[in-house]
């Protein structure tokens, strides 16, 4: 029989909610506690009450009657009563008897639970277990955050996404070729960024045409729900001011009171999407004070600048760039507005390296001789003296040895190239893409341009649309679209006012199916139109859309373009194709080009027809080709009928294309592609995804379903139907109350959007973990075993450590140290036989044990228990100091590395300060003092005894 005394603290096992009880009566046969926290009174027999007096140990939190917490340094015993020694804030010693402790008790620890005996069966155990190792599993993962998105696997995205999306505030410009998928690459940075919180606030700024476009993708395929800023919602947010209350501000104002602070709106959600019209006109400091970690910026050609007229929108985008810590700029045509606007866009990105044109103009004259290096340096297995004097002139602070090829290739990229700030991938390197099919329409001058063969575009000199009833281009197309009326047809013309004229046209004169799609539009209408484009069964034949309208759309489920007029600048040109010629385009395109013969069409036609081939292949020259033979083109196109003049136009274009070509083949692309994808790595990711993908939380989350109540009925083969059930006592994590179907199958979610995705980086997954994990249930158990080669009685006692570092999330710590679980598995000798027994083995022999004979267990064998967890714990903190090493080793080569490069860039940057290089020793300090803190904690506890 257990000795009470009067004062002691016990808890009562079966209803821990009363708190922490204290004994103020004892007799012969019964004891009487008093739970201050309800002020309630039990009286229970003394041979069988359900209590477990509470005992704490040196390390242990307290709490006395006023809610002050100390920790206990030592105990000792007076008269059946406790005193714990500890110390004040003050550091003087204090002594508090246990009858003046607070009456709340939380259970959390896992031994409090174990030795006040809230022991629970193995089920829960193991799914906290196994939600632990997922835990774990998933933050190790080499491929982490790139297993959630719905995506294809495709190589060049995924090598891109890896690279930059592990970084701490990524700073790059994805600048593949049109519809290679930057969005994809940046949605799938993105997602990575926000799983390990290195980017919490995220803001994305896109052309208005883009903004539904940008919103439904992040949903869609990273479950990640942004909300759209505009005017109205800012509106929306304002606080209601009633008129007395205006009044008042004002005359406080008016008397010298400081205006009062707002709140900021932008700081009101972390994922915030706005468009670049948006940003034109919004409160830019409040927009900059939300303190932004990842900035995107979609469409960032039209960021023009020059070293005398910044544009307003690249000074505004500056602002903000500078304020944010990652930055990501989107454009398929980085070179659109000229070199200095690429050259500005890249200092955005890292002021440190580019801070001079000039030196940046040089750097690019000489890519030739570094593309030459940096190959030499693949295609060589041992590098010759050559090749080492070359690259001694070009890294003369690096060890030149050929099994640090990866990281002195990325190093001679980064110094002599764009290599860790541009991403560059052409159609040339990937494969799978469909043919360009160009269906010249040449036409005859109609009398209602006679004498305007030098316009290009003449139907600009009506008011209406007038001049679609004579101009034989508009007839072509209204023939063509009769003829094929089953074809999506894309049309794009340079100006707004032609893409009304003809939409008016067509549609209200010719009574055809057509939607238009130009900058002037609402959000909502442009989405309409493009929405009802994509419809097969009722939707409009063609889409006429203006230049600008077009930029950055999705239409790849159409086949045909129409090009009403031809673009000045071949990256426009490009822009245009890239609609239709975009990853997912399943057919070969047709470009159909109306125009006018002995007309100025005529010459821009033949000049990219002949001169550059830019309808049947993407052009990466085409920047370069137009600063070479512009003058030549405007010549050409005054005079239409020289025909002499166009051929000779046309002959040197083509020779240019070539030399270029040649160029950039062995020069910059060459660099740019070492830089932008490596195959053998993009391999590996995707073989680690498809091994990651093989391995799903289905199993896991079916049990997770059952343990919470919540309905799972199949739907088809890789696919259930979820729904709340009856007994559910609290909501599920991303469960709506309609339910939903959810696949674990990558190609099912692919084909089925209106699916979850469920991976373990899905938030229902996470969710239902972090639940698991919440809950105290399976922090301590028992379990019978049945074994007949093991000796019945004997104990076993397994521990689920978390090896863990709280640090300041600033720190990003996990970096270098993700969570580990440790598990040790205990004979009554203390010798660990986790090695030999697996948790899953010794698993599926447990059996449940019945709550009294738990109970027993754990009372009569507390002793011999306590002194097994102390010595493990010590044991396993051993162990983990390997693990805490490696990550220590690895922070400090990271970050050398980091500050290596940045005294590099000091030689030829006199703006990066001492203090700049200093800011890593501070950053080396605070990580080490973090990883220095870390314990492993006992995550959960099971104890086994043998069953006869
Ligand atoms: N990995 C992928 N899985 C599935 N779909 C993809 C993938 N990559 C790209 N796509 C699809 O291909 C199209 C082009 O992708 P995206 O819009 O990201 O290209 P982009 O390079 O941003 O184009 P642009 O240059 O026109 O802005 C989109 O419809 C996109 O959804």
């Amino acid at each position: 029989m257990t000795d009470y005394a009067v004062g002691q603290r016990w808890l009562s096992e079966t209803e821990t909610e009363l708190g922490l009880g204290i004994v103020v009566n004892i007799d012969y046969r019964l004891v009487t506690l008093f739970y201050p926290a309800c002020e309630e009174e039990r009286t229970y027999a003394k041979t069988n009450a359900p209590l477990s007096r509470m005992v704490f140990g040196p390390g242990d939190t307290i709490e006395n009657q006023d809610g002050d917490s100390f920790t206990v340094e030592s105990l000792s015993v007076q008269q059946e009563l406790y005193l714990y020694q500890v110390r004040d804030e003050d550091g003087s010693e204090r002594i508090i008897p246990e009858s003046q402790l607070g009456y709340r008790v939380s259970l959390t620890a896992v031994a409090d639970r174990l030795f006040s005996k809230q022991l629970d069966s193995s089920s829960w155990f193991n799914l906290r277990v196994a939600a632990l190792y997922a835990q774990a599993e998933t933050e190790n993962s080499p491929v982490l955050g790139l297993r959630g998105p719905r995506v294809d696997l495709i190589g060049h995205q995924l090598w891109i996404a890896h690279d930059v999306g592990t970084r701490k505030a990524p700073r790059v410009l994805l600048a593949d070729e049109v519809g290679l998928g930057k969005t994809i690459e940046a949605g799938l940075i993105l997602h990575q960024q926000w799983l390990t919180e290195r980017a919490r606030r995220i803001l994305i700024v896109v052309p208005p045409a883009l903004v539904h476009q940008w919103f439904v993708e992040m949903v869609r395929r990273f479950n990640l729900h942004f909300s759209i800023f505009d005017h109205e919602r800012l509106a929306a947010l304002q606080p209601q001011e009633s008129i007395k209350d205006m009044m008042a501000r004002l005359i406080a104002e008016e008397a010298g009171a400081a205006p009062a602070e707002a709140d900021n709106p932008f700081s009101t959600e972390q994922l915030i999407l706005i468009s670049t019209d948006f940003l034109a006109e919004c409160d830019l400091q409040q927009l900059i004070d939300a303190q932004w970690d990842l900035l995107i910026v979609d469409e960032a050609h039209h960021l023009a600048w020059s070293p005398d007229a910044p544009s307003e929108e690249y000074q505004r985008v500056a602002k903000l760039a500078d304020a944010a810590e990652g930055l990501l700029l989107l454009t398929a045509t980085p070179e659109q507005l000229g070199l200095e606007s690429h050259f500005a866009r890249l200092q955005l990105l890292d002021p440190a390296r580019f801070h001079d044109l000039d030196a940046f103009r040089a750097e690019q004259a000489a890519y030739r001789e570094v593309a030459d290096v940096a190959g030499a340096m693949i295609d060589q297995p041992v590098w010759d003296t050559a090749l080492r004097n070359k690259l001694a002139a070009l890294l003369p602070d690096e060890a030149l040895d050929e099994t640090r090829r990866d990281a002195l290739l990325a190093a001679l990229l980064d110094r002599s190239g764009t290599g860790r700030v541009l991403y560059r991938n052409t159609r040339k390197n990937i494969s799978g893409f469909p043919q360009r099919q160009l269906q010249p329409v040449p036409l005859a001058v109609p009398p209602q341009y006679a004498g305007e063969e030098t316009d290009l575009f003449p139907e600009r000199g009506f008011s209406d649309d007038r001049w679609c009833a004579e101009d034989p281009r508009v007839t072509w197309l209204a023939d063509f679209l009769r003829r094929e009326r089953s074809r999506k047809v894309l049309i794009i013309c340079a100006h707004k006012e032609t893409a009304i004229d003809l939409h008016a046209w067509c549609g209200y004169k010719l009574g055809m199916n057509v939607a238009v799609f130009h900058e002037d539009m609402d959000l909502i209408s442009r989405d309409r139109a493009a929405a009802y484009f994509a419809d097969f069964e009722d939707g409009a034949q063609a889409l006429i859309c203006s230049e600008i309208g077009s930029e950055g759309r999705n239409f790849q489920f159409a086949h045909d373009l129409v090009l009403m007029d031809l673009p000045r600048h071949p990256d426009l040109l490009e822009q245009r194709i890239g609609r239709l010629d975009r990853i997912g385009q399943k057919q070969d395109i047709q470009i159909h080009v109306p125009y006018f013969s002995d007309h100025a069409q005529a010459v821009m036609f033949h000049w990219y027809h002949d001169g550059m081939g830019a309808f049947s292949r993407t052009n990466p020259a085409g920047s370069q080709i137009l600063a070479a033979t512009g003058a030549a083109l405007e010549q050409a196109l005054a005079a239409p009928a020289d025909s002499a003049r166009r051929d000779a136009l046309v002959a040197d274009t083509a020779a240019t294309m070539d030399t270029l070509l040649g160029q950039l083949e062995s020069g910059r692309d060459r660099l740019l592609e070492l830089g932008s994808h490596d195959p053998n790595g993009s391999a590996q990711l995707i073989a680690a995804l498809a091994a990651a993908d093989a391995h799903t939380p289905h199993d896991f989350m079916e049990r997770v379903f059952e343990r919470f109540g919540v309905e799972v009925e199949e739907h088809s083969e890789h696919a259930d139907i979820l729904r709340p059930g009856a007994h559910m006592l609290a909501p599920f994590p991303g469960l709506p109350e309609e339910g939903v179907t959810v696949t674990t199958d990558r190609s099912t979610a692919l084909s089925r959007d209106d699916m979850l995705f469920l991976t373990w980086e899905h938030p229902m997954v996470t969710g239902a973990i972090e639940l698991v994990l919440g809950e105290d249930r399976g922090k301590a158990a028992t379990a019978l075993l049945r074994n007949p080669k093991v000796k019945a009685g004997t104990l076993l006692v397994e521990l689920i450590y978390s090896l863990r570092c709280s640090a300041p999330r600033a720190l990003q710590v996990e970096r270098f140290l993700p969570t580990t679980v440790m598990r040790s598995l205990l004979d009554a000798q203390g010798r660990d036989l986790g090695g030999s027994i697996s948790h899953d083995g010794l698993s599926k022999q447990c059996q449940k044990m019945d709550k009294g004979l738990s109970r027993k267990v754990v009372e009569s064998q507390q002793t011999l228990l306590t002194q097994l967890l102390a010595q493990d714990q010590k044991r396993m903190q051993a162990l983990a100091q390997d693990t805490l090493d490696q990550a220590r080793e690895k922070m400090e080569t990271e970050l050398s590395r980091e500050q290596q490069r940045l005294r590099q860039l000091q030689q030829r940057n006199a703006d990066i300060s001492d203090a700049d290089i200093a800011a890593y020793n501070v950053e080396r300090q605070a990580l080490t003092a973090a990883l220095a803190e870390t314990r492993c904690h006992l995550a959960a506890v099971r104890v086994i005894v043998a069953g006869g």
